[in-house]
């Protein structure tokens, strides 16, 4: 083998490393000792004090909705704590002047040899006074910045809510928990801030300081480049790893190894090997520095000016603050413009609650009222109807071609093979989704030009994913029809027809007032989990009050679901495997009851079971990978011998096979 050392690295080889070009010209590629870090471009010293302003101009929308909505919240509250956060600014500037003024007497009386006593007693109460007067102003301002506080987390926990309730699921999880009460909590704290800091009156002066931008403000890659650099690392991994310890020690290259270690580090000489923001942030960007520096002394020539024009005002005391009243000013300074740099990442989040709450939902609403020709219930037709759900990777839609025509007040079952698009069909039933194309057709109208609250008070719905609410069984129930949640006697009505009333009145001391889930509770980190520990006991008293069964959950939703047909308004009831969870005796009853609903109803069923539903149903449409292959009574579809005699079949003979 040619004895190769291009590869290894030499001294000559260090100046060859030039950074490539920059792929995108907002990125910046900055050579800082051995790494190389890419960055965004800093901003000009121009852009730089304007940089915050620019966030603050992008945020001025949301400041404004923000300034109006906190105004109407605390009408007299938010103008005092506006006015008490730019006193809180204010009062040790006072205090300065007051001590100041303390100092100069002093200085004076001892230049004179004769102390003015009442004087200098005045002086001092005035700022014991109003020293005083700033922490009970302080006092005051922390109770009323926690009722003004609260007020605004409620504000827009209720607009976040409002939002919540009308957006579609798959908005909803996109958006997920982003906005909490802690965000909230932040947006006042530094609306607040931003206040205190107007408050210094410094408003100009502000933009003079903290001018250097932070390298950790920023997104920023670094890698190493230094092939000698590069060198030392990969020989010093050879003898940190044990793995490779053996075959180091056996192969008898411990010396070559620290001889070319050595070698590399010579050539490295004294390039930095620092961390790279580290060394960013110690660059020296002169322009900034000179430019914040100069500004920061602004106090000075104050006093400069004042000793020229007005000599007698000042003195060695007043001379002897003059670091002090810089660096007041100084973290004025700093203070207002970190602010201004977070203002508008904090109003982020509620921003996008004030964007949310204008935005409106996916499903067009109709302007037509919903008016039934008949008293049997709604006549449903689907032409031609095709459904995709949206970002799905299936190569199929999720509902094919599917034609069919249902009479109002028929009884209609749906069966089929899993994901051929029954619960699909129900939803588009159900208005949840519309078509992607196709028309559904109701009372010979198509569903999307009639109002979507009357389309919705028209349909009770009985989902296979059903979910108890964190509320009492009560209003678990009641909640099927809203008008009446307060009716007991219909809500234990509705139990005894949805199988639940037995246990929730047996098993539970407060029968239908019983909370299904604790109230929000809020457990410290250091809490014991000892049994033994008092605190914990109290703490497992928080735990669930109700743990229901799969069986007893489908109960209580079938209870609400009857609520909901009790309302007279209700023209299509949708069942979506509502007995899955039910023994056959509950399974029996329950489909028992439901059949008795059917007066001014059309009911759907989508089921796995054949049943009494099956044997009664006027209409079965049996669905495969997304259409409808079959349809007809139980008898037609029998004599078919096709795809529903065959499900029909396999039913039967398991159920027979056990009973051999
Ligand atoms: N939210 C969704 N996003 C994407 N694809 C979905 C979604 N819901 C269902 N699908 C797909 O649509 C097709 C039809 O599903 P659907 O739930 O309607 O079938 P199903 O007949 O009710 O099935 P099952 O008998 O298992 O309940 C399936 O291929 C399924 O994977």
């Amino acid at each position: 083998m040619s004895q190769t050392t291009h590869s290894k690295p030499t001294e000559k080889a260090r100046g060859d490393l030039h950074p490539d070009p920059p792929l995108d010209p907002s990125l910046e590629v900055v050579r800082l000792g051995v790494f190389e870090m890419t960055s965004m471009k800093p901003s000009s010293a121009f852009f730089t004090l304007i940089g915050p302003l620019r966030g603050l101009r992008n945020a001025f929308p949301t400041i404004r909705k923000l300034t109006l909505d906190i105004f109407n919240l605390a009408p007299v509250l938010f103008p005092l704590l506006c006015l008490e956060a730019m006193f809180s600014r204010v009062a040790p500037v006072v205090m300065w002047h007051l001590l100041n003024r303390i100092l100069f007497m002093l200085e004076a009386g001892l230049t004179r040899g004769q102390l003015d006593a009442v004087a200098l007693g005045v002086a001092l109460l005035t700022r014991i006074s109003f020293s005083v007067l700033v922490t009970l102003i302080n006092c005051w301002s922390r109770h009323a910045d926690m009722v003004v506080q609260n007020r605004i987390i409620q504000h827009f926990e209720a607009m976040s809510f409002d939002w919540k309730c009308k957006a579609e699921k798959s908005t909803l999880q996109e958006c997920e928990k982003k906005e909490d009460e802690l965000t909230y909590t932040m947006v006042w704290y530094h609306y607040r801030d931003l206040l205190s800091a107007a408050g210094g009156g410094l408003s100009i002066l502000t933009f003079t300081s903290d001018l250097q931008q932070c390298i950790w403000d920023r997104a920023w890659a670094a890698n190493s480049v230094d092939p000698n650099f590069n060198r030392m690392q990969a020989l010093k991994s050879m003898v940190d790893e044990p793995e490779y310890k053996h075959e180091i020690i056996s192969g008898n290259f411990v010396d070559y190894l620290g001889q070319e270690y050595r070698k590399a580090r010579h050539f490295l000489g004294d390039v930095s090997v620092s961390y790279p923001a580290v060394q960013y942030e110690s660059q020296v960007r002169a322009e900034l520095e000179i430019l914040s520096k100069l500004l920061g002394e602004i106090h000075l020539f104050y006093f400069i000016g004042a000793a020229i024009f007005y000599p007698a005002g000042l003195s060695i005391s007043k001379i002897r603050l003059l670091p002090q009243a810089g660096e007041m000013i100084t973290a004025d300074l700093t203070g207002l413009m970190k602010e201004l740099r977070e203002l508008e990442k904090n109003l982020t989040s509620v921003t996008r609650i004030y964007n949310l709450a204008n935005t409106r939902g996916p499903l067009r609403d109709g302007n037509m009222p919903l008016e039934p020709a008949t008293q049997d219930g709604i006549s449903i037709r689907l032409e031609n109807v095709e459904f995709a759900y949206e970002g799905s990777k299936s190569q199929t839609n999720a509902l094919r071609n599917v034609s069919l025509s249902i009479d109002a007040g028929q009884l209609v079952v749906i069966v089929g093979t899993n994901g051929s698009g029954k619960s699909t069909l129900l939803n588009l039933l159900a208005r949840i989704h519309d078509c992607s194309s196709g028309r559904i057709l109701i009372e010979g109208q198509d569903i999307r030009d009639y109002k979507v609250h009357e389309l919705r008070e028209a349909t009770a719905i009985l989902m296979q994913d059903h979910h108890l609410y964190p509320l009492s069984f009560g209003e678990n129930i009641g909640i099927g029809y809203p008008k009446e949640v307060d009716n007991c006697k219909l809500i234990e009505e509705s139990a005894k027809k949805g199988g639940a009333h037995g246990f929730i009145s047996t098993r539970y001391a407060d029968k239908y007032d019983t909370t299904l889930e604790p109230k929000s509770t809020v457990l410290d980190n250091s809490l014991s989990q000892s049994d033994d520990d008092p605190l914990n006991k109290v703490r497992k008293s928080f735990e669930k009050s109700g743990n229901l069964s799969g069986g007893e959950r489908q109960r209580v939703a079938a209870s609400r679901a009857f609520m909901r047909l009790s309302s007279k308004r209700v023209k299509l009831f949708i069942a979506d495997e509502p007995t899955s969870a039910l023994d056959p005796e509950a399974e029996s009853a329950l489909l028992e009851n439901l059949l008795k609903e059917r007066q001014g109803k059309t009911m759907i069923f989508v089921t796995h079971r054949f049943s009494v539903l099956t044997q009664r149903a006027d209409l079965i449409l049996c669905m495969k990978d997304g259409g409808v292959v079959e349809q007809g009574t139980h008898e037609t579809l029998m004599d078919l011998k096709g795809d529903y005699f065959r499900l029909y079949n396999t039913q039967a003979d398991a159920f027979n096979s056990k009973h051999i």
